[in-house]
């Protein structure tokens, strides 16, 4: 793995437990000895990168051990031409990002960030006596990408007493929609100009990529509110400034952007109407365990020629 200053202390030792680690620098210190030693390799935002020159290098190698649900940073066709399997963990992080996503959102309509800045600011004499929040009760939330996490937004939306609109690669079955009250849109188009609240929750992948750009910013409510839990390519950015800039649409909180960071001067982060996060859907302490023995468990299943927990397949 990439190395102790890029990983949780409970990480590493819950690893140590089971397995001997090596840090990619000790790696590329002593390439030699190691490459034929690494079966397993540990990624922690992103990194290390697997390419080419990595998988040559390692003959050994008979899995990648990816936290979280996500597999955007990872090339699946090229690591299994290798017949190195992948492992990840989308349960252990859907339920702390469907949390997320219902926090950005009612913190977005209730302006929650703006209201604690002007609470806590030394310049504040008095509370202001109109505060034009919006209450999500009876507001119609369009939800993209209706995978585990979407569908779990979806529970706590109904919850909260709101419409649900949903968009997805595939339809849910009759029963899924009825148990949150979901309408399926075929069409992007009419979940976007339909919805107060629209919610990513999509992987990000080649036919995902940029799905919201200007166009769809234009289709969108000029009172609505884009949240961001899936990933920041699914936004195009500059087009996401320029519609919060001139209020083609009211407002953004986002956990994922590209980059994250964000440089400090990105024009995103001067906005008034924008909440950001940094990308911390599934960082829960719950999550955390779960993840590491999820891990622990495929790791240890790939090791021994088992079937491999939350194997990712290519399709
Ligand atoms: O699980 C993932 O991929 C995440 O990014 C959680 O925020």
């Amino acid at each position: 793995f990439e190395g102790p200053h890029r990983i949780c202390e409970d990480h590493v030792g819950e690893l140590q437990k089971h397995f001997t680690l090596i840090t990619m620098k000790q790696f590329l210190e002593n390439k030699t000895e190691f490459s034929q030693k690494i079966q397993a390799i540990y990624i922690w935002g992103g990194r290390p990168v697997i390419d080419l020159e990595l998988l040559g290098s390692l003959p050994c190698l008979k899995v990648i051990a990816s936290p979280g649900a996500g597999l955007d940073h990872l090339d699946l066709p090229l690591i299994a031409s290798y017949g190195v399997r992948v492992a990840h963990t989308p349960h252990a992080v859907s339920t702390p990002t469907a949390d997320l996503g219902m926090a950005l959102l009612l913190a977005s309509a209730r302006r929650v960030v703006e209201g604690c800045q002007l609470a806590i600011s030394p310049d504040t004499v008095h509370f202001p006596i109109n505060w034009p929040g919006q209450e999500v009760s009876g507001a119609t939330l369009g939800i993209i990408g209706m995978g585990t996490i979407g569908y779990k937004i979806a529970q706590r939306a109904k919850a909260f007493e709101m419409k649900i609109l949903y968009h997805n690669r595939n339809r849910r079955r009759l029963e899924e929609e009825a148990a949150v009250g979901a309408v399926y849109c075929a069409r992007l188009e009419d979940l976007l100009q339909h919805s107060d609240f629209v919610m990513l929750a999509a992987s990000l992948t080649p036919q995902t990529q940029g799905l919201i750009g200007r166009r769809e910013l234009q289709l969108m409510k000029p009172s609505a509110v884009l949240v961001n839990v899936g990933r920041g390519l699914l936004v195009e950015q500059d087009a996401l400034v320029e519609a919060l800039q001139t209020g083609v649409i009211k407002a953004a909180a986002l956990d994922v952007t590209y980059p994250e960071p964000l440089p400090r001067d990105h024009p995103l982060l001067k906005l008034k109407n924008i909440i950001v996060t940094p990308h911390i859907g599934g960082a829960t302490h719950q999550a955390r365990e779960q993840i590491m023995r999820d891990l622990v468990e495929s790791i240890l299943a790939a090791l021994h020629g088992f079937p491999v927990p939350n194997e990712v397949l290519l399709k």
